[in-house]
Parts: structure tokens; sequence; C-alpha cells
């Protein structure tokens, strides 16, 4: 049985708040672990408002980057808006001047009506609004969201130090939030891109890593490259995109019913009022197709056609090889109906009656394992082809050549998601592995933290009255020699307390709390982040 949360404390996560000027101290309840030193860098939204216009959707508020410093068992907590384009000129217009992915922006009421009309038709003015995540590009570090600018920011000041255009060094018009990073710190990330003569593909992308023997300053972007096209299923609108998989030696990209309808897209910015959110559309008929390639060569492996039934997936947990198929564990989400429409912020901010009845009518969460066989021979036709002995997922190939999946349920609760998933990284990334951590959603409120063995499906539970945690990220302990030697970092809001809000530090063994700093301040939902040691 779930939590009840009649009191709707969780609003308080959806509020403006105001930037830092300096660092502020936590006061520390517990002991930090001696090793733990080190930044914890979070992207959220900040800024729910402007100039008395609301911002709709969750993912429309202005990017604030949140930083704890740990060190010799001392915690402080630091915040700054990022001073993207979008919120420099809605500060200086005091109004909403760039069209956010639910909020729409109009022209300025106080331009005469000839210079309205030619800043209505000067072109698209994509958004800069990076509130999704953080993350390291080389010795760099970028706040982002997925559309082709990222912004450069420096994690000791928290100082904007850059806007940068992706599509002036590949072709893509936006990549996800979520790259992988191999060990050698080459990053990889996968974006839609609409092509010349509307060719339709999805864009591999690598950046290598700086050349420590050459003394390599240059900037790593400068070396990206789009290493493989994927095609879309569909000529003139791609799936939506969040993440993608990654093992030792291939790709994974699932491809989503939820399109992005590229006309509309395009002729979106001349007809007012129009939205990002607006050019999405379910398709209700091609289900789920999983798309497989190499990565080193990068190489599309055309001939397997694997499709399953419609859902919606934001975040892969991780993906592995073994024995020959490839295991992919999913957070997703049941139909084709659009998960995002449900997280308008007059949904999440509503009653608690009333956010419970609206996630009736939401796609379902499940965690899931499909798995793909690589080695397929024609006459197998009709028999499950899966042979590894620990999972009941199956695979089949059909007479028209394409192979059914079925998953293999790792996690399921009515309207309960296990969401935002973390893994140890450093460890696990590509391979097989026993842990995932993440954030449990109540009828899309945040309101636990789950530890899931994988292979077992055990669950470990970390949850307080009126808390509101946030996305658990895994820091090992030094030369740990078990996979879930360390502690959960989650950033938890607690709207009553004296002191509002505090970073969370678990152990991940059995989720019990080690440690909390708490801060005088409330700290507003936060997506994504990372740890800088
Ligand atoms: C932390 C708790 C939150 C409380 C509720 C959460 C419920 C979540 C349930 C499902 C999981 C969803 C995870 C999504 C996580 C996330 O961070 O998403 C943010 C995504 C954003 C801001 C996407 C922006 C995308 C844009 C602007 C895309 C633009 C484009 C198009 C639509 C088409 C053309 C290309 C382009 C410009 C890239
Ligand atoms: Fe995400």
């Amino acid at each position: 049985m779930f939590v009840e949360h009649p009191a709707a404390g969780y609003k308080k996560i959806f509020e403006t708040v105001e930037e830092l000027n300096e660092p502020i101290p936590a006061r520390v309840i517990g002991v930090l672990p001696s090793w733990l030193g080190g930044s914890l860098l979070r992207m959220g939204p900040g800024l729910f408002e402007v100039g008395g216009e609301p911002f709709n959707h969750l993912f429309d508020g202005q990017a604030l980057i949140h930083k704890f410093d740990l060190k010799n068992g001392q915690v402080t907590y630091y915040r700054k808006f990022i001073r993207t384009d979008t919120y420099v000129r809605a500060m200086t217009e005091n109004r909403v001047v760039i069209t956010e992915f639910g909020t729409a922006a109009y022209p300025d009421p106080c331009k005469n009506i000839f210079s309205r009309f030619f800043t209505y038709f000067k072109g698209i003015e994509v958004t800069d609004n990076c509130l999704v995540n953080i993350c390291p590009i080389g010795e760099d570090f970028y706040a982002v969201t997925e559309t082709n600018y990222i912004t450069k920011v420096d994690p000791d000041s928290l100082e904007t130090l850059k806007k940068v255009d992706l599509c002036k060094y590949v072709s893509v018009n936006g990549v996800t939030a979520h790259p992988h990073t191999d060990a050698d710190g080459t990053v990889y990330n996968i974006g839609n891109c609409f092509g010349k003569n509307f060719s339709l593909a999805y864009n591999i992308v690598k950046i290598p890593p700086p050349q420590e023997d050459e003394k390599d300053k240059s900037d790593p972007l400068e070396r990206a490259q789009v290493v493989l096209q994927l095609p879309s299923s569909e000529r003139l609108k791609p799936s939506y995109l969040h993440s993608f998989g990654m093992t030792d030696n291939h790709f994974v990209f699932v491809e989503q019913p939820v399109k992005i309808n590229v006309l509309k897209y395009l002729s979106a910015w001349s007809v007012r009022g129009t939205t990002y959110m607006d050019c999405f559309e379910s398709n209700d008929s091609m289900g789920t197709w999983f798309h497989l390639a190499t990565k080193d060569p990068a190489d599309y492996l055309s001939s397997y056609k694997f499709r399953t039934s419609a859902f919606n997936i934001f975040h892969h947990i991780n993906a592995y090889e073994d024995q020959g198929f490839i295991v992919v564990d999913l957070c997703t989400w049941k139909g084709h109906d659009f998960v995002y429409d449900y997280l308008y912020l007059a949904n999440l901010k509503g009653e608690w009656e009333e956010v419970k009845k609206a996630a009736m009518r939401a796609p379902q969460p499940e965690v899931r394992r499909y798995v793909l066989p690589l080695d397929i021979h024609r006459e197998e036709q009709g028999r499950n082809l899966v042979s590894l002995s620990y999972t009941t997922a199956t695979a089949a190939l059909r007479s028209d050549g394409t192979i059914w999946l079925e998953p293999e349920v790792l996690f399921s609760g009515p309207r309960q998601a296990f969401e935002f998933p973390q893994i140890n990284y450093s460890l696990c990334r590509g391979k097989k592995y026993s842990f995932a951590y993440g954030l449990g959603l109540n009828h899309f409120i945040p309101d636990r933290i789950v530890k899931l063995n994988v292979q077992t499906k055990e669950t470990w539970v970390w949850q307080e009255d009126e808390c509101y945690p946030s996305e658990p990220l895994f820091v090992p302990t030094p030369a740990a020699t078990e996979e879930d030697d360390g502690v959960l970092l989650s950033i938890v809001v607690k709207p009553g307390a004296e002191r509002p809000s505090f970073l969370l530090v678990l152990d991940a063994v059995k989720l019990t709390e080690l440690a909390r700093a708490e801060v005088n301040t409330i700290i507003p939902v936060t997506l994504h982040g990372t740890y800088k040691p």
C-alpha cells in the first residue's frame, strides 16, 4: 500500500526560490563517511513564473544549478540561476521571451506592430534553458537540456561561462541529457537530425577525450563527430528520445511510439501560442522498436528487426551482453499515451485527491528487462530464442522476419514508479550487474528512494513522513570490493521542518541513513545531476 499525502507538502518543490549570494553552511546530523569529499551538482527548475505569467510545464521553469560541497565532515549549500539567453531576456523584459517546452512566448506588447511582425518571423528561437542535467565533457562541465544549446558552467563558482551551439560541431537538432561515458573518457550521445531534403535520422555522436600524452588542451567538442545514423520508423516523424543504452560493444536505441511531428514543429513557430509539447503525437499502431548497432566500428545491425508492444521510455537503467544476448533494463510506462501530458504544473501542484485522480488516467509504470538475441537463424521461427537461465524474457522470430520481444517484469506497482534510475556506473556500465537505485514516484509525486536487485527483484526503501526526495546518485567507497559498497546522495525537501531541506546520505547496502546535512531553505525539484569527487 502506498503512502498518502493529504497535506500536499509536495507543492513546495514546484515553487520559485531566490538564488544565493554565497554558499550557506548546513547542519550535519549523523556521521558522514570520512572519504566523502566532493560536490553534488544538480539541475532543475527554480523560477516558475515571470512578470506574473506562470510557466505551465514541469520542464519550463528557469534552470537553477545546485551544489552541496562536502569536505572534512562539513557541508555547504549553494545555488545560482544559469544566465541562459532565456533567463537573461526574461529578467530584462519581465516576461516569457523564448518559448519553453510547454509555455509559449508572445511578442512584446510594447513594440509597434511592424517590429512585432518582424520579430515574429525572424525564425525559430530554440530554448537554451538547461534545466535537465549537468554533464562532464573532458575537463569541462555543461548544463544541458535536449536542444542544440548547452551551457558551460564553472562547477566551483556556479558561474555561467558560455553558451555552446552543438550545430556548429555536429549535424543534430538536439541531443539527450543522458550521454554515456567510457572508462577512457569518450562521451557518446544520440540526437534527432532533420537533415537536408527531410532525411530524418537518429545520429550517434562521439566525443573523444583529451589526449594526455599530447598535453592536449583543445576543446573536446572540436573533435565531436557523428559516427552513425539510425533510421526513423516514420519518414517525417522521428520518435522522442530521452536516453539510450550502451554495452561494451553495442548501442541500444529504443524507438518509442511518441513521435515528433516535424512538419508541425517547423511550422509551429508561425502559429501563435504553439509550444514543443504541441508537436508530439502518439503512433497507436507501431508498438515499440528496438535498434542495435555495434560500437567500434559503429555499424547499424539492420537485419535485426526487434518489436514489442507500445510503451513510453525515458530512462535506460543499464544494458549488457551475456552469452550472445543483449540484456536491456528499462523504466517503462505502458501504452503510447505521452507521459509528459501529465506533467503540467497545475496537475502536479493539485490537492492530493486530484493528483491521484489525474495519475489514474496516465500510462502505468513498470521496470522491465528485454533480452535481444544476437544470433538468429531463419529455421528457428516461433520458438523462444532466449536461453539465458536467469530470465523469463522471451524473443521469437515471426514469419515476417521480425523478432517479437516479451519482457520480464523487474518491478511493478500500481501508479508506483521506479524512475530516475542510477547504478554503480563506473563499475557496471554496460556490464552484468545486480543493483539499480531509483526515485519512487507515487502518482508522480517523489516520496521514497528505492534499491532494486535486478537479479532477485528484492527491494529496499528509504521513506520518511512529509519528505520529498530526488534522484539518488551512487558514490562508491574508494577501493570497494562489492557493487553496492558506497553511499546514495539525494536532496530531500521536508516542507514543515525547521530546516526544510537536506542532503541525505544513505548506506547503499540497506538504505540506512548515515547522515543528513540540513539547510534553512526550500530546494525546488531537481531532475538530474552528477557527483564531482
Ligand atoms: C524529480 C521528480 C519530478 C516529479 C514528477 C516527475 C514525473 C516523471 C515521470 C516520468 C519520468 C520522466 C523523466 C523525464 C526527465 C526529464 O528530465 O525530462 C526533461 C526533458 C526536457 C526538458 C526536454 C526538453 C526537450 C526539448 C526542448 C525538445 C525540443 C525539440 C523538439 C520537441 C523537436 C525538435 C527538436 C528539438 C528542438 C530538440
Ligand atoms: Fe532524464
